[in-house]
């Protein structure tokens, strides 16, 4: 895909997405900055693109909590002028959100539909995002996915491995429960989206996707711990027991029946890819 312009490059996805479309072109935070919406907006307008996709976000959540201007601007205000420059030079534009737009109630896993409720700064700013990029007209897709991991970047993996080899036993919260999902599946997924898009020019809207089966943060572990072969025990905790700045959702499982349907796009089975990811990283 020559046309593709891709909003953030060092990411998890954004890697992926390079890893995937080579030829795409991939604006890091020198290039296009999304504290500055109306830069992203020339950038885009002067591109000459056919598509667009926009891997980049605040995705610090604690830290949000006492940066909640940044995490609007670039969350939601940058979205939200990238959309609309999307529109009116009538290119298809994907974006990616997350399960922290619900409260985690109940245990069902979430639709589509469902009633959206933000926990904290981060959830509030993509929600945002969302809402302005449906607001902005034009050809739109917003795939909502969650608890990302790659063999790039930060990511919850890394952080399991990395007090797996300095611990003998990590508490991890067991009642919050979702699905894990590879960065490489997003990127996939955000692709077959964009094609499917321009062959179609009704198609968009939201979607879910993530990696099955549904676990908990604990369960996750676990399995890092046992893939790695690292002797780490993983002991069950409480939310209220591991107290963070942000409050997450304890329901992040998101029903993802809408995207098999209408872009037959499946759920990745999370455990075969960190098998992949771990002998990336050379674990
Ligand atoms: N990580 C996760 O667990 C989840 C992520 N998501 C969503 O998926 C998408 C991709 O996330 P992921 O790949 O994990 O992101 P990462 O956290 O791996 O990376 C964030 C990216 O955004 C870029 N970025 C941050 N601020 C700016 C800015 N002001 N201007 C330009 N670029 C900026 C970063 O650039 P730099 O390297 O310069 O800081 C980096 O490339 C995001 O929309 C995120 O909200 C959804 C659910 C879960
Ligand atoms: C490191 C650690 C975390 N935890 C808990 C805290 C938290 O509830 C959960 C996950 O912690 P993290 O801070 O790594 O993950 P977090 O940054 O909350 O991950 C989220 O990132 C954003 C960008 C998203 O969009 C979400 O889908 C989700 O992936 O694990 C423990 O219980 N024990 C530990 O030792």
């Amino acid at each position: 895909m020559s046309g593709l312009l891709v909003f953030g490059r060092t990411g998890q996805v954004a890697t992926e997405l390079a890893r995937a479309v080579p030829e795409a072109r991939f604006l890091g935070r020198d290039e296009a900055d999304l504290s500055d919406p109306a830069a992203c907006v020339r950038i885009l307008l002067a591109s000459n693109c056919d598509a667009v996709i926009n891997a980049a976000a605040y995705t610090a959540v604690d830290r949000a909590e006492s940066e909640p201007e940044s995490a609007h601007v670039v969350n939601a205000a940058a979205p939200t002028a990238i959309a609309g420059a999307a529109a009116a030079v009538g290119v298809p534009f994907v974006h990616i959100s997350t399960d922290y737009v619900f409260d985690g109630s109940g245990e069902a896993p979430w639709n589509e539909t469902g009633p959206t409720n933000p926990l904290g700064v981060y959830g509030k700013t993509k929600l945002a995002g969302e809402q302005g990029i449906a607001a902005a007209g034009g050809q739109w897709a917003v795939l909502r996915t969650s608890w990302v991991f790659s063999a790039h970047g930060g990511n919850f993996v890394k952080t399991m491995l990395r007090l797996g080899r300095e611990r003998e036993t990590l508490r991890v919260v067991a009642d919050q429960h979702g699905g894990p999902t590879p960065a490489n599946g997003i990127a996939a997924a955000c692709l077959t989206m964009i094609q499917a898009m321009l062959s179609d020019r009704t198609k968009g809207g939201i979607y879910h996707f993530s990696g099955a089966p549904d676990t908990s943060w604990a369960g996750f572990a676990r399995e890092i711990m046992a893939q790695a072969e690292l002797s780490c025990r993983i002991e069950d905790i409480t939310t209220a027991e591991y107290p963070t700045p942000a409050r997450r959702p304890a329901n992040s499982r998101l029903d993802c029946h809408a995207i098999s349907r209408d872009f037959g796009i499946a759920r990745p089975d999370w455990r075969a890819e960190l098998n992949k990811v771990l002998a990336e990283i050379g674990r």
